[in-house]
Parts: structure tokens; C-alpha cells; sequence
């Protein structure tokens, strides 16, 4: 059971045995201050609000502030929630920054009401606040100013009619819970992390790329997008093959096809900080492993360049002349992909590695077996397609007489989406940016550097997929669970 489960679980339980408890008494706060722990008190404050007499139709939840970190957490989620819910009819509303200073963020002002609607159910939330003083003056600039040692105390109040008690346990507020993860996900800044030393240090991601902006033929997004979301969504299926849950993806093309930007892109799509891995920086497989360990969950592992950071050929011919011992902690690649199985096995959380490559046909067979990698991307030149959405990004345009053109060209010569995408950028006006293009297509062919070889028609060579492993797995596991 996850945290979140368990805060749920708990939560009902108590609230639970509150209800039965507060159907024969009149004062809910003093009963639950009695029967419930201490640490269930700080979620509930207090399960029912005085009002709740014999004749009262009406429940009121208390949810509380606390510094306790788990019993915040329904406190927080409720805040989180709320702020979706915010409607024009509210008169009183507190504006800040969210902790990252991200963006401004509405939430109620004390006393201030908000109606939900749940499932048709009618949920009236309020904020309190409380000011306490402490009667002790902290350092005044002079003695008709004091500044007074305040704190103040949050919690809200949510009330519905009592008959909606277990939806409200068993939906409402997991509900809530589930709603803010999903917000806070949604929300969170994204983190580069590079290694150095033997540590990762963090940046700021800000990648700009989207699958909408990336130039790839429609059949290949597509199938990669959905692949993506197929694998997040397994979970439970990982847990009962026993594996990893894991998923590897290689990218292999010319340079400027946009191995990286599809990269970005994936980031962005799953939220997903990514950690790049220099293995030239790298020294021995226990430094790898302590860099592996330090990855946190949700994360796209990324080493580009495979057929350059690693000379395999040369190590093996070396590992003649060593001994055992430095052999043992020499990094290798397949030293670095059974680390990752074993790691990963235990870790129960979704992970992503992507090995980046100009010269697929220099690659380590290893790395290319079944079971290793399971999609093969081929990045390839821009055809057609690609020109239309590279057009679109930096012009706004779906349409123009010299697209015709541009797509004959683009079908016989071999370019690169990075090159399309830089002469597209040269001028702000179309005529000047297309003509630009054209000159560059037709150079390219009279130069001779026709018979594109690998360009969007050649689907079949776009995509290889490396399922054969996980078919079998999946008919051993008993079918498919997505
Ligand atoms: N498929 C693409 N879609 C959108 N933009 C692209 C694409 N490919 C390249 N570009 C543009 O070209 C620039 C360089 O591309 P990118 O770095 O993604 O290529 P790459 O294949 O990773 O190159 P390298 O192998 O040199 O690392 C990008 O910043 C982007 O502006």
C-alpha cells in the first residue's frame, strides 16, 4: 500500500470510527480530542463540527494545518485542490506565488465559502484562520509599534449532508488526494542533472520541445506517444512479470534530426526530470553505480553518443593485459545495463533509459538484442511531413505556393530537420525564408547529394520494436494487463 493509500485508509478509519461515535454525542470536538491519537488528531482536528446536534443533517469535516508532514498531507491536497475550484462568485480571495515562484496562485481568504460539486453531491468548503498571540513582544522599533510573536492556524471545514458519510470517506477525499498528485505533477519544474565528479548536479530544465513541435512523421509519433503512455500505465503488469519496470528506447540518426529534441519532448510529456550521463566522465563501474543509485524515480536516464563513450572494441582487446581486479571495475556496458536491471528491479518505480547514436551500425550487439532495448528509433532526414510541422512552428502557416516545391525537393535530397528548421528561422517573412530553403534543397542536389536514402517513406525502417522477449514474458504472466 502506498503512502497515499495509507493516509486514506487511516483517515477513513478514523473518521469513521468518529461518525458512530459522534451519532451519540452532541460535542464531536471534546470526543474525538479523547479517542483518537494524537497524530490523527492533527489531520482531523476535530471530525464534526459542534453544529452536528441530534437533529442536524448536515457532517462537517475539520481538516487541519499541521507541521506533521504526514497529516498534512490531506490538509495540503485540500489547498491544492481547491485552487481548481476557485469560481468568479467568490468575493474574498488570497493571491500568491507558488513555492517554486512559478505562478500566481488564487485560494480563499478566511471565512470565505466554496461550494463543490462531487458526483452531484453538494461539498461547502470554508477556510478558518486563527491568530494566537503569544503575549511576547519580539524586538520592537519603539513602543507604540510592537511587533507582537503571532502564529496563526489554518484548517478547513468541509460540510455535506450526513447520508453522503461514505462517499465522502471512500470517494470525495481520495479524490482530493489523487487530484492534487496530479496537479503537483503537472506543476513541477523539471530538473537537468549532469554528472561531475561523480555527482549529479541539477539545472533548471527548459527544454522548449513538445510532441506537437516535433518534426516526425505522424505514424511514428504516434506509435512512440503511445507507447509512452502504454508503459506508464503498466505498473501492475511489471510487478507481476517481475520486472523492471522499465522501458529503453535507442535513437539512432544524423546528427541535427533531432535526437535530443525528442528527448526534451519525452521530458516534458511524462514530467520527467532527466539525468544525462556523461560516461566519459565515468571512471569505474562503482562510481556508475553509486551515479544509478542517486537517480530519483520518474526519470529519463539519457547517454548519448553510445558508439563514442565507451571504445569496447579497444577494452576488450586491453582486458588482456589487466588484471582481475581492475577489470572488475572497469565500466562496460553490459556491467551498466544489468546494474540498471537490478536496480531498477527493486526500485518499483517507472524509469526510462535512451541511448542516443549517429552510427547505429557501430553499437555493441549487446545492446541490441532483444530484451536490451525495446524500441529502435530511427531519426531520420526531413520529408515532407516533417517540413510541415518545422513550417508551422516558425511561421504559423499550413499552406503556401512554394510548399509544393520544398516537398518535391525534400523527397530527392538529404536533409536535416536542424537544417530546415535554421534556414525556416533566417527571416521573419515567408517568401524570404521558403526561397532561402529552396536555394539550400537545390545546392544540395546540384552537388549531387540526391538519392535520399533514408527519408520519411521508408517507414519500415523507421521503427523497429524489440517486443519478442516481452511477448513471451506476457504470455508466460498470463496476458496483458494494459
Ligand atoms: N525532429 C525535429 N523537430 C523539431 N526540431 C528539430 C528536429 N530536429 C532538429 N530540430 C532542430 O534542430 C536543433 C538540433 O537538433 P537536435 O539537437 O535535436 O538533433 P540531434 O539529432 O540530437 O543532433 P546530435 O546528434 O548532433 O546531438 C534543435 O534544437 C531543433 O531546433
Amino acid at each position: 500500500m502506498d503512502s497515499q493509500t495509507k493516509a486514506v485508509e487511516s483517515t477513513k478509519k478514523y473518521l469513521t470510527t468518529a461518525v458512530s461515535i459522534v451519532g451519540s454525542a452532541m460535542v464531536a470536538r471534546t470526543i474525538v480530542n479523547q479517542y483518537l491519537p494524537n497524530e490523527l488528531r492533527t489531520i482531523i482536528f476535530s471530525a464534526f463540527h459542534h453544529r452536528f446536534g441530534w437533529f442536524s443533517t448536515e457532517h462537517t469535516i475539520v481538516i487541519k494545518e499541521t507541521e506533521n508532514l504526514t497529516s498534512n498531507e490531506l490538509y495540503d491536497a485540500s489547498s491544492t485542490y481547491l485552487q481548481t475550484r476557485i469560481s468568479s462568485n467568490i468575493r474574498r480571495l488570497r493571491a500568491s506565488k507558488n513555492k517554486e515562484m512559478k505562478s500566481i496562485i488564487l485560494s480563499l481568504d478566511d471565512g470565505e465559502e466554496l461550494v463543490d460539486d462531487f458526483q452531484g453531491i453538494n461539498y461547502k468548503w470554508q477556510l478558518k484562520i486563527t491568530k494566537e498571540n503569544h503575549g511576547r513582544n519580539l524586538g520592537r522599533k519603539n513602543d507604540e509599534n510592537p511587533s507582537w510573536d503571532f502564529s496563526s492556524t489554518r484548517w478547513f471545514t468541509v460540510t455535506f449532508h450526513k447520508k453522503y458519510k461514505d462517499v465522502t470517506l471512500d470517494s470525495y477525499l481520495p479524490h482530493i488526494l489523487e487530484k492534487a498528485k496530479e496537479i503537483k505533477v503537472a506543476d513541477r519544474r523539471l530538473k537537468l542533472y549532469m554528472n561531475e565528479y561523480g555527482s549529479w548536479s541539477p539545472i533548471d530544465l527548459q527544454h522548449p520541445a513538445t510532441f506537437e513541435t516535433l518534426a516526425m512523421e505522424a505514424d511514428l509519433k504516434k506509435t512512440v506517444l503511445e507507447d509512452l503512455t502504454r508503459f506508464i500505465q503498466r505498473k501492475e503488469y511489471y510487478k507481476k512479470i517481475g520486472k523492471a519496470w522499465k522501458r529503453g528506447y535507442l535513437l539512432f540518426g544524423p546528427p541535427g534530426t533531432g535526437k535530443s529534441t525528442l528527448i526534451g519532448a519525452m521530458a516534458n510529456y511524462l514530467k520527467f526530470d532527466i539525468y544525462d550521463l556523461n560516461l566519459r566522465e565515468v571512471r569505474t563501474n562503482s562510481e556508475l553505480n553509486r551515479l544509478l543509485v542517486r537517480m530519483k524515480n520518474k526519470s529519463l536516464l539519457v547517454i548519448e553518443d553510445i558508439d563514442c563513450s565507451i571504445d569496447f572494441k579497444n577494452r576488450n582487446k586491453n582486458k588482456k593485459n589487466e588484471t582481475n581486479k581492475s577489470r572488475n571495475d572497469e565500466i562496460s556496458l553490459s556491467g551498466l545495463l544489468n546494474f540498471i536491471d537490478g536496480l531498477w528491479s527493486t526500485s518499483g518505480e517507472e524509469r526510462i533509459i535512451l541511448f542516443t547514436t549517429n552510427y547505429k551500425e557501430k553499437l555493441d550487439p549487446a545492446l541490441l538484442r532483444p530484451g536490451r532495448m525495446d524500441m529502435h528509433i530511427n531519426m531520420g532526414y526531413c520529408g515532407p511531413n516533417s517540413f510541415r510541422i518545422l513550417v508551422y512552428n516558425y511561421h504559423a502557416i499550413d499552406e503556401h505556393p512554394m510548399f509544393e516545391e520544398i516537398e518535391g525537393l525534400l523527397k530527392e535530397v538529404e536533409a536535416t530537420p536542424a537544417e530546415v528548421a535554421e534556414q525556416l528561422m533566417r527571416s521573419d517573412i515567408v517568401d524570404v525564408a521558403l526561397e532561402g530553403l529552396i536555394q539550400l534543397l537545390q545546392g544540395k542536389r546540384n552537388k549531387g547529394q540526391g538519392n535520399k536514402g533514408n527519408g520519411e517513406d521508408d517507414k519500415d525502417e523507421k521503427l523497429v520494436l524489440v517486443e519478442k522477449e516481452e511477448e513471451r514474458l506476457e504470455s508466460s504472466a498470463g496476458g496483458s494487463l494494459s
